[in-house]
């Protein structure tokens, strides 16, 4: 089983960091070479251009691919399925024009032009508009093309919004919201493999923005700790031994998964509901 992750750009580093962190280390690949293996023998990397890797996962050079949304669109590819949206890489591909020019709708661009590195994406878009301008391809700085009246328009990739601003570009319309997603060619679907790969990078995306939360409550607490605990599928309770090994400490210990954001209430909740010692730790993975 191969699996095809972008090469360097801004994907390359993430990729490798979810892959390790899903326990797929890579062994032999440090020195940029083409491939990688990984701990598991049935698993190898293929590193390959961000753009390139839904094709490269439809022809059969690779099984399964890691890369944006947007190329995956872009490439058209018909025999691949999404398996997992990995939540990083997250940007918006625009129709933008000048602030200033005559563009205000999608319906200004009738007999005008488009530039973008997305040809394809920008011709499903106006095909649903009625709408048809004539698109030009470009493979880099498309920001600068209206402004050497080389198109009316783009069609870009955007995040922050600061290349946009800094090139005097504003937003018509949204055309696709992208991000890193992991997919597979349709006639490996069924091999256990490709799900053991999928639920070990769901682990950890699962377990992304999620604290483990633990603590001591009185027994007589435990009612009211547990009113104030949001966790997934409530708390694990367990028993604590006092010094003579028996259970009758009259304490038990509670665990939790709670969401990020809500660590901080959390903690202020239980104490004063009665608990102490609380600990809390970052989750590694979290297997659903
Ligand atoms: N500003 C951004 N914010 C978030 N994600 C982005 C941004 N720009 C690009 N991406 C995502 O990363 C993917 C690859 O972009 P990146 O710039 O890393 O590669 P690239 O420009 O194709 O690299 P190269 O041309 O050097 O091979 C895009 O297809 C998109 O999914
Ligand atoms: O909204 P922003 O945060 O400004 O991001 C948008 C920019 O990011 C990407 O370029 P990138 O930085 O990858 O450079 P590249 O053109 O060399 O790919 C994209 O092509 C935009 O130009
Ligand atoms: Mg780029």
């Amino acid at each position: 089983m191969r699996i095809a992750v972008p090469n360097k750009g801004r994907l390359h580093e993430p990729t490798i960091d979810l892959l390790e962190r899903a326990g797929l280390h890579l062994e032999n690949g440090a020195d940029r070479k083409l491939y990688a293996d990984t701990v598991d023998p049935d698993v190898s990397v293929l590193f390959a251009r961000a753009a390139d890797i839904p094709e490269y996962v439809a022809d059969g050079a690779a099984d399964m691919g890691i890369t944006g949304y947007d190329q995956v669109r872009e490439a058209r590819v018909e025999t691949v399925a999404e398996l997992l949206d990995l939540e990083f890489g997250r940007c918006r591909l625009v129709l933008a024009a000048p602030e200033d020019g005559d563009i205000g709708g999608i319906a200004d661009l009738e007999g005008g032009t488009v530039a973008t590195e997305f040809p394809n994406v920008t011709r499903d878009f106006f095909a649903d508009t009625g709408v048809e301008p004539d698109i030009v391809e470009v493979s880099g700085a498309t920001e600068l093309t209206p402004h050497v009246e080389m198109a009316d328009a783009i069609v870009d990739i955007t995040s922050t919004g600061t290349t946009l601003r800094m090139n005097r570009l504003a937003v018509v319309e949204e055309v696709l919201a992208s991000s890193v997603r992991l997919f597979a060619r349709e006639d490996v679907l069924e091999q256990p493999k490709i799900e053991e790969v999928r639920t070990a990078l769901a682990s950890v995306v699962q377990a992304e923005g999620k604290r483990y939360l633990m603590m001591n409550v009185p027994e007589d607490r435990l009612e009211d700790v547990r009113d104030v605990i949001p966790g997934m599928g409530g708390p694990t309770v367990m028993d604590i031994a006092d010094e003579e090994g028996t259970d009758a400490s009259g304490t038990v210990a509670v665990h939790v998964v709670v969401d990020e954001r809500a660590v901080f209430e959390t903690i202020t909740e239980v104490k004063q509901a009665g608990a102490s010692d609380i600990l809390v730790t970052e989750i590694e993975r979290l297997v659903e």
